[in-house]
């Protein structure tokens, strides 16, 4: 078993924020009464308008410090230091010259002995797509190498957490592939992962998706019931709706198709493209 997976789960218990403690009017709470519980491995959708509260939960799930915090914040298997956590700008966190020096700093500050560090190294960056450009400045890298640089930095500190928020949203529709696939292969290799995003129409259907609105968690639960609700009524909203969000094209779909009786009665509705393919071969 992965020594990630053994550990206290990461708990968060009656957390609020409070706004911008400098300004006058403190204004509206940043997240109000939040509680949460992560286990070791798991990956984590984390979904929601601007200005929900996500980057601030995801932030606080780092164990990233920031002013105003009240209540519990427990960071079992997550351990007492700060999780890796990817932005969605890879150069607010580069800290090297090159991808090489990236994931050479984040094996020194894992406390790598330094004779160990070329070797895993080049298994990093061989991994992850990069030896080929491994020494080229930043400069003459496109934001998604630059972004699978920070990818890598932070998959070589082998932490038991890490936090992608909106990582992949600035990129095209390769780096997006290649940066989720690093993701998923080291959550399969047993590192929990917060996925902060705004593409909707990406969750799995039984993947874990907590949403937030106005600062507090609306729903947590599998991907399939957000999108779609429990059968829902022809006239009612689903949790993704209630959210303010749009429902990504197949989910909307689905409930279309479901509403004129043109699925598999009592079937789950389809929700991707593979479930798509199954329920379109009914009659
Ligand atoms: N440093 C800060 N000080 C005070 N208030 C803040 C600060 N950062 C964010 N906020 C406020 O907290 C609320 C939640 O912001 P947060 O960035 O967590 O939301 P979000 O869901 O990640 O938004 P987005 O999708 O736009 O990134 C917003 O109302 C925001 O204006």
């Amino acid at each position: 078993m992965n020594e990630h997976l053994s550990g206290n789960p990461v708990l968060l218990s009656a957390i609020t924020v409070s706004g911008n403690p400098e300004a006058e009017e403190n204004g509206p709470l940043r997240l109000n009464g939040i509680d949460l519980k992560l286990e070791a491995g798991e990956w984590l959708n984390l979904v929601g308008v601007n200005g929900s509260g996500k980057t601030t939960l995801a932030r606080l799930l780092a164990g990233l410090t920031m002013e105003g915090i009240r209540g519990t914040i427990e960071r079992g298997f997550a351990g007492n230091g700060p999780s890796p956590y990817v932005m969605q700008h890879p150069d607010a966190q580069l800290f090297g010259e090159n991808p090489r020096e990236e994931v050479n700093f984040a094996l020194e500050w894992r406390g790598i002995p330094a004779d160990e560090i070329p070797g895993k190294s080049d298994s990093v960056l061989s991994w992850t797509g990069l030896m080929p450009i491994a020494d080229l400045p930043w400069e003459q890298l496109s934001g998604g190498q630059r972004q699978l640089a920070a990818v890598a930095a932070s998959a070589a500190a082998e932490a038991p957490l890490l936090v992608f928020d909106e990582a992949t949203s600035m990129l095209d529709e390769v780096s997006r592939a290649s940066v989720k696939q690093i993701a998923e292969q080291l959550c399969q290799a047993g590192t929990a992962v917060v996925w902060v995003t705004q593409r909707l129409h990406e969750l799995e259907p039984l993947q874990r998706v907590v949403a937030m609105a106005e600062g507090q968690i609306v729903y947590d639960g599998p991907g399939r019931r957000f999108l779609l609700g429990d059968g829902r009524a022809e006239t009612g909203q689903t949790p993704c709706e209630l959210c303010g969000l749009r429902l990504p094209y197949l989910a909307a779909l689905a409930l279309e198709m479901n509403r004129l009786g043109k699925l598999v009665p009592g079937a789950p509705l389809p929700v991707t493209p593979a479930e798509w393919r199954e329920a379109l071969m009914w009659p």
